[in-house]
């Protein structure tokens, strides 16, 4: 009978580290495979120190392993992993740990749809739509969900104007906070004022997961995902572990902006999660004293990219001080009755008219 990786695990977890616990109990056994009668796993160490100081151990789980009957070889590496950041929770769960085994993509219990504001370039305001979409659909009666992907600059809980931190009453789960009727999470209100995340790629993707997955959602009909800006991990783990209704491509008519936001159109494509539409931001400039027009970073970049991609541009949206001046104060623009809300008010009512929210 082939071995199982419960099997491997089961012996590992009777190899007993000097300092206490044992390899499983202390999550140290990273990529195991079981192929035929050979074996293959890493020894995942806090630091380079501890990982020379664990050959001993790395040799016992090596002999446990191959002491199994139905196995031929074993491969054990032991490698060091830098110290990763003590999240804050409240209640004992930590985000930030290696991704879990998922079948295939799916989303979490009760999501009906998943929608990712996506940039190319950083500082184009993609927060800034995020955060305002979230709050138009909400306000057209859609039960929303916000989702600060920005794990190393975390917008969110500013913009939304949250000081509270997520709280974890059993260890298992998260309760998000609401906020202007969203319900929202973001890694910020998790960690530390000021505590910076230094994590790689696997501890991203983990936490990630862990934000979808462990977090009290309840039934939504649209969870809005702010990206990070860019094509990293986070976007892929997003596109491959959950099935997104599509994304929504945020960018400045500014051809340095629109160049990036052509990689990330193309990054989507690779990954065939359909690009919803394009959102011009900081399209025209009203001065408040004199009513002159301006197009401080060009003028139907966007536009013109979008008839070229052959997908809709969704909406324009105004370079304007009370959007900024709003975010700051964590009541989006979106919550009033302006010329900006009402440009996200059109906006979701397109998202909502298409079944896209
Ligand atoms: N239409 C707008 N009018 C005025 N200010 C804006 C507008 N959109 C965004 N801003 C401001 O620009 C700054 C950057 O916006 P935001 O954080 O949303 O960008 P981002 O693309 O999410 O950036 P990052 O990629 O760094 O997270 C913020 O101070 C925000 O208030």
């Amino acid at each position: 009978m082939p071995v199982t990786r419960d099997a491997v695990l089961a012996a590992l977890s009777r190899i007993a580290l000097p300092d206490g616990g044992d390899l499983v109990a202390r999550d140290m056994v990273r990529a195991l495979s079981v192929e035929g009668d050979a074996v293959r796993f890493v020894i995942e160490a806090p630091d380079a120190a501890q990982a020379a100081a664990l050959e001993p151990v790395r040799a016992a789980a090596q002999e446990a392993v191959e002491a199994l009957p139905g196995i031929a070889r074993a491969s054990v590496v032991l490698t060091a992993h830098g110290p990763a950041p003590k999240a804050a929770p409240e209640g004992g769960l930590k985000i930030g740990r290696h991704p879990t085994a998922q079948a295939g993509p799916e989303n979490p219990a009760g999501i009906d749809r998943i929608l990712a504001i996506a940039s190319g370039k950083g500082g184009v305001g993609k927060s800034t739509v995020a955060s305002n979409l979230a709050v138009a659909l909400a306000r057209q009666g859609r039960r929303v969900g916000l989702l600060d992907a920005d794990i190393y600059g975390p917008s969110q809980p500013r913009m939304m104007g949250v000081t509270r931190r997520a709280a974890s009453p059993d260890g298992k789960t998260i309760e998000p906070v609401v906020a202007h009727g969203v319900t929202m999470m973001s890694i910020g209100l998790m960690m530390e004022e000021g505590q910076a995340v230094v994590w790689r790629g696997p501890m991203l993707m983990g936490a990630l997961q862990q934000m979808l997955t462990q977090v009290n959602w309840g039934p939504l009909d649209v969870l809005v995902v702010d990206l990070p800006p860019g094509t990293g991990d986070v976007q892929l783990t997003l596109c491959q572990r959950t099935q997104l209704t599509g994304a929504v491509v945020v960018s400045t008519p500014q051809d340095v902006a629109l160049l990036d936001a052509r990689k990330a159109i193309d990054m989507f494509a690779k990954l065939k999660t359909p690009v919803l539409g394009l959102i011009e931001n900081m399209s025209t400039y009203v001065c408040p004293k004199c009513g002159h027009e301006a197009h401080i970073f060009g003028h139907g970049g966007v536009a013109a990219e979008a008839e070229k991609m052959g997908v809709p541009l969704l909406g324009a949206l105004p370079l304007a001080l009370e959007v900024r001046l709003a975010g700051d104060e964590g009541r989006p623009v979106a919550l009033g009755d302006g010329p900006a809300a009402e440009a996200y008010a059109h906006i979701a009512a397109r998202l909502i008219g298409g079944g896209m929210a």
